[in-house]
């Protein structure tokens, strides 16, 4: 049996690329495509959105009544992402939210509703960046107290909205949870030596770059880097759309990409 999905910011760069990968799936179909109410797409057929041809799904505000849904994939804002959680809680509807830029009291509403539904929160969906959130643990680990300075450099394209990325603020976290420290955003003026806990966190912006993360160990003499470079959206893509399959059916908890991509 196919697993039905919804899609949440079915018009957007991510939405169309889910769109247009779940048509080639044998074992997905999207039944709902979903976007804001003032979308000018809005009634479009979501294929046609996509630029595959007409799947025969609308783009609606709302998922409709009594429609099967299987699992519903959010990339969206997050206003988008708040708009469709009590929805997908009543219905108990599984929820993967991919969409970044949550402020702390979304993120910990989006951790509650994991009480009574299933959800899962990923700031990345790319099998490879997940990998790296392993190895950036490691490399933390193994560095700790040996006088090297970690500092994060993203790149994305000029229409990002949120900054910096959910992903680099991801590795900014798991190495602050191994070796303490503190978040430092950018530097400007006479703001004195580097202080050994800080964790840089830099955003550049700019053209179509779809996603670019260096992480990097520097000390006296020596220099390590980590880097992810994405060379489209499907990567993301393909990661959110394997996500939706492994949610289908589960019950409420909170689940996370390295138990759908067995890391
Ligand atoms: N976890 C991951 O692997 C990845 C996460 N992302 C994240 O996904 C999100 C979307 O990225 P991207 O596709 O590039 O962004 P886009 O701006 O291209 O698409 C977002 C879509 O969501 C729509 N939207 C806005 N508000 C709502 C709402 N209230 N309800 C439903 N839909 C809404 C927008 O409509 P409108 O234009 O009308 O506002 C737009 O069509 C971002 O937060 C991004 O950081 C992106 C790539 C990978
Ligand atoms: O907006 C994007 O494009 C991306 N956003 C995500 C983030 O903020 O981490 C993931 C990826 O880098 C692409």
């Amino acid at each position: 049996m196919k697993t039905h999905i919804a899609i949440n910011g079915a018009c957007g760069r991510m939405g169309q690329r889910l769109v247009a990968l779940a048509k080639d799936d044998p074992e997905l179909e999207v039944v709902a495509a979903i976007d804001s109410a003032t979308n000018a797409l809005q009634g479009k057929d979501a294929g046609e959105v996509a630029g595959i041809g007409a799947i025969g799904v609308p783009i609606r505000y709302d998922i409709p009544l009594g429609l099967r849904v299987d699992s519903l994939i959010d990339f969206s804002a997050p206003v988008g992402t708040m708009a469709v959680l009590p929805v997908c809680v009543d219905r108990q509807i599984p929820i993967v939210v991919a969409t970044t830029g949550h402020t702390d009291a979304q993120k910990a509403e989006i951790e509650a509703a994991a009480h009574m539904t299933a959800v899962l929160f990923a700031p990345n969906m790319s099998l490879v960046v997940n990998l790296l959130f392993k190895l950036v643990k490691l490399t933390a680990e193994a560095l700790n107290g040996k006088g090297f300075d970690p500092e994060i450099v993203e790149r994305h394209h000029r229409f990002k909205k949120d900054s910096p990325s959910g992903t680099a603020m991801r590795f900014a976290e798991i190495i602050k949870e191994v070796q303490g420290g503190s978040f430092v955003h950018g530097r400007e003026g006479i703001i004195g030596e580097r202080k050994p806990e800080e964790i840089g966190v830099h955003a550049v912006r700019g053209g179509d770059n779809v996603g670019e993360h260096t992480i990097i160990f520097t000390t006296i003499g020596e220099t390590l880097e980590l880097v992810h470079k994405g060379h489209n959206r499907d990567s993301y893509a393909r990661g959110a759309l394997l996500a939706a399959k492994y949610m289908a059916n589960r019950p409420a908890g909170r689940y996370t990409m390295n138990d759908v991509l067995g890391l």
